[in-house]
């Protein structure tokens, strides 16, 4: 049976939701909440999660399979059925991805890092190519420049595809997309768009008012959440990457560019009863016909992990074709598709057509 065999670089409710949907699709006979059922062949349940790595001390040491379920984990648990998976959670780098104010929170919320363990690029590299993983996630919380950087380093030296779903830009700079095309390596990012997610409803709603002859003079995008991403992003030094990932991937749809002072896309406010309830209020002002005033007000509330694991899934098993037709670089479509900060934007039904064109080129699966 073909395998993909996946890294993980954090193992928080994003990974945990990922972990989970393998085993949920494995036991159902439903293709209910996936984008694509088949991939170049794979199925969700073709994906294995052979290396995993993480800081907090409360994850490192245990099987992949306890650590998704561990605090401060979470997210709505909707497969509990997790086998152990053979694969122990390793100490990974810690660099930027630990904000100080993460080691501090009450209640299980924050991050519980063990000062005296690190682990080196050396560690890292060897513990991917033992593992045989062909492909790393990297789900470092927003602000983990340099951990990321370090990551995709370690990518490039145990020659795996990535799928980057943070906001530190590697697929769409030039000079990191250049390292994965000359290492023969595909790679997917920046910053995942989840399924039904803030991204895609606030750039579907503003391409319609494009359509529509409606031109938008005011936008906000105000998200709240309890989750850890929430919680770590509450140090605004961190945000400077997300913030522009996101607004960038609405001002890319918009028939005029907004200034600065009429379009707010970011985090707004930590939650902490919320946990991985994801709540976005969205407000697009216009004019209509006859310079007519309207406005659309809008409340989306999505359990963020598993919106995001939808699209992860994909990007993932896009990725692995990449990979078995030796195609190198950024993937353009597929990344336009599932990221909100790709390197070309494209309206969402263009990019959905791309990555469904770049599926449906031959398979070499399908052609043995
Ligand atoms: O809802 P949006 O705007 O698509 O963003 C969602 C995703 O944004 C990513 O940056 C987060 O790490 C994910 O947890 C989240 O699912």
């Amino acid at each position: 049976m073909a395998t993909i065999k996946v890294a993980v670089i954090g193992v928080g409710n994003c990974a945990s939701s990922l972990v989970q949907g393998k085993y949920h699709y494995a036991a159902s006979n439903t293709a209910h909440g996936l984008i694509h059922e088949e991939i170049g062949g794979y199925r969700v349940s073709d994906l294995e999660f052979v290396a995993a790595f993480d800081v907090d001390s409360r994850k490192v040491g245990l099987d992949l399979g306890q650590a998704i379920f561990a605090k401060p984990n979470c997210t709505k648990v909707f497969h509990a059925d997790v086998p152990a998976t053979g694969t122990i959670v390793k100490m990974g780098a810690k660099l930027d991805g630990v904000a100080p104010h993460m080691l501090t929170a009450a209640n299980d919320r924050g991050f519980e890092v063990d000062e005296t363990r690190d682990a080196t690029k050396a560690e890292i590299v060897q513990t991917i190519k033992d593992s045989g993983a062909e492909i790393l996630v990297n789900f470092l919380p927003v602000g983990s420049q340099d951990a990321t950087e370090f990551y995709m380093e370690c990518a490039l030296e145990a020659g795996v595809g990535v799928v980057n779903c943070m906001p530190v830009f590697i697929a769409s700079r030039p000079e990191w997309e250049k390292k994965f095309a000359d290492a023969g390596l595909p790679i997917i990012g920046d910053d995942v768009k989840a399924q039904v997610g803030a991204t895609i409803v606030h750039r579907v709603l503003s391409n319609l008012f494009k359509q529509r002859g409606v031109t938008i003079d005011h936008t906000y995008q105000l998200n709240t959440g309890g989750n850890t991403d929430f919680m770590n992003m509450l140090d605004r030094n961190r945000l400077s990457s997300k913030k522009e990932s996101k607004t960038e991937a609405v001002q890319a749809v918009l028939s005029e560019r907004l200034a600065d002072e009429n379009i707010h896309v970011g985090p707004s406010d930590y939650i902490p009863w919320l946990h991985d309830n994801k709540l976005c209020f969205l407000r697009l002002e216009g004019n209509l016909f006859g310079d007519v005033p309207m406005n659309l007000e809008l409340r989306l509330s999505v359990e963020d992990s598993p919106n995001s694991a939808a699209v992860v899934v994909d990007a993932i098993r896009c990725v692995k074709v990449g990979l078995d037709r030796g195609i190198a670089g950024a993937l353009t479509g597929p990344s336009a598709f599932f990221c909100k900060h790709p390197p070309e934007q494209f309206t969402d039904d263009v990019a959905a057509q791309m990555t469904d064109d770049f599926i449906q080129a031959e398979s070499p699966l399908a052609a043995e």
